[in-house]
């Protein structure tokens, strides 16, 4: 783990000193979108117009942030028309690399051999985190955005024009409440468990671990009525909160302690992320040997053996029962 600083790489771990051992997440660098014309978006600058074949998405399946845009790229019927490079799922001194490794898909555009040198040919003087996802652009050979939240709404209505699947995750009708739900998950839940694995006072940990158990239960009693987060539709704010509720059991109880209860013994919850992933698409962005052994296997600060627990057994498969909750 590290970040680039002046285009040069250094292997550092997060700084939680100056937070009191809270982690603080550090916003995306790259903020511009594509669009069907090619105008500006909300943020950064234009020239990113939607055609097909032009952009390129590198992921990890391990991470929950990237695994949002592999959704939305299959939701939206896109495999097609943007590809996809998969890093190895360990990160460590030199963050995320392509070497070789089942479910690894290597470089083909940059023929990097790490990740932090596609942030480098987009910017030889990048200073700053080297995340997944990112969105690169073929035509201008440089990064289009790295904020997740953004990149699927990029896919979600950018491509309509050019031969994206119908569907709109993000409806207008139903934006503000969207936004309500994910600003709590972001804060307590996907970001929650990252505040919590990574404190380093318990402190720290305590802070975060009561508000994510909070947003669980009142996840479990909205589900219990609806079957999805803003009723019969299938929006954004499910994807969002699907990708952390798959690793939750596997990886979050035990790896980052978020251990007061499991998301199998919440009944609708554990139904809910069920649906998801049968949802169709959705079972073949899910890889637990990444999420897994990135995790375990990564953060050695936390767990020095590097020693992937075997368990928990889970049948994401089994019948969820949830058709029925729809009028
Ligand atoms: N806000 C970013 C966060 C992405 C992120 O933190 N990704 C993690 C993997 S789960 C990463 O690449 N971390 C590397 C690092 O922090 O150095 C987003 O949602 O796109």
């Amino acid at each position: 783990m590290g970040l680039l600083v002046d285009g040069q790489w250094h292997d550092v771990w997060y700084d939680t000193a100056a937070s009191g051992g809270r982690f603080v997440r550090k916003d995306s660098a790259f903020r511009s979108f594509v669009t069907a014309d090619g105008s500006p978006g909300p943020t950064g600058s234009g020239g990113f117009k939607a055609e097909p074949g032009r952009y390129h998405l590198y992921v990890s399946l391990a991470c929950p942030w990237a695994h949002r845009t592999l959704i939305m790229r299959t939701l939206k019927g896109l495999d097609e028309m943007i590809s996809v490079s998969v890093v190895h799922w360990l990160m460590r001194e030199q963050g995320w690399t392509f070497a070789n490794g089942p479910g690894v898909v290597p470089d083909g555009l940059n023929h990097a051999q790490l990740l932090h040198q596609v942030y480098t040919a987009a910017d030889p003087r990048y200073s700053g985190r080297v995340t997944v996802p990112v969105l690169w652009d073929k035509a201008q050979r440089t990064i289009v955005n790295n904020e997740s939240s953004e990149i699927i709404r990029i896919l979600n209505s950018a491509f309509d024009g050019v031969g994206a699947a119908p569907g709109d995750y993000y409806p207008h009708a139903l934006r503000d409440e969207i936004d309500a739900i994910n600003a709590r998950v972001y804060d307590t839940l996907n970001n929650g468990v990252y505040k919590s694995g990574f404190a380093t006072t318990q402190g720290a940990y305590e802070e975060a671990i009561a508000p994510l158990f909070a947003t669980l239960d009142w996840l479990e009693d909205r589900l219990a009525t609806r079957r999805f987060l803003l009723g019969d539709v299938l929006t954004e704010a499910d994807v969002r909160l699907f990708t952390t509720l798959i690793r939750f059991d596997a990886v979050y109880v035990g790896h980052f302690k978020c251990n007061i209860r499991r998301i199998a013994d919440y009944p609708h919850l554990s139904a809910y992320t069920r649906d998801l992933y049968q949802w169709p698409g959705i079972a073949a962005t899910v890889n637990f040997e990444h999420i897994k052994r990135h995790y375990y296997e990564s953060h050695r600060t936390i767990n020095p053996t590097g020693i992937v627990p075997v368990g928990p057994q889970q049948d994401f498969t089994a019948p969820h029962g949830r058709e029925r909750l729809v009028p």
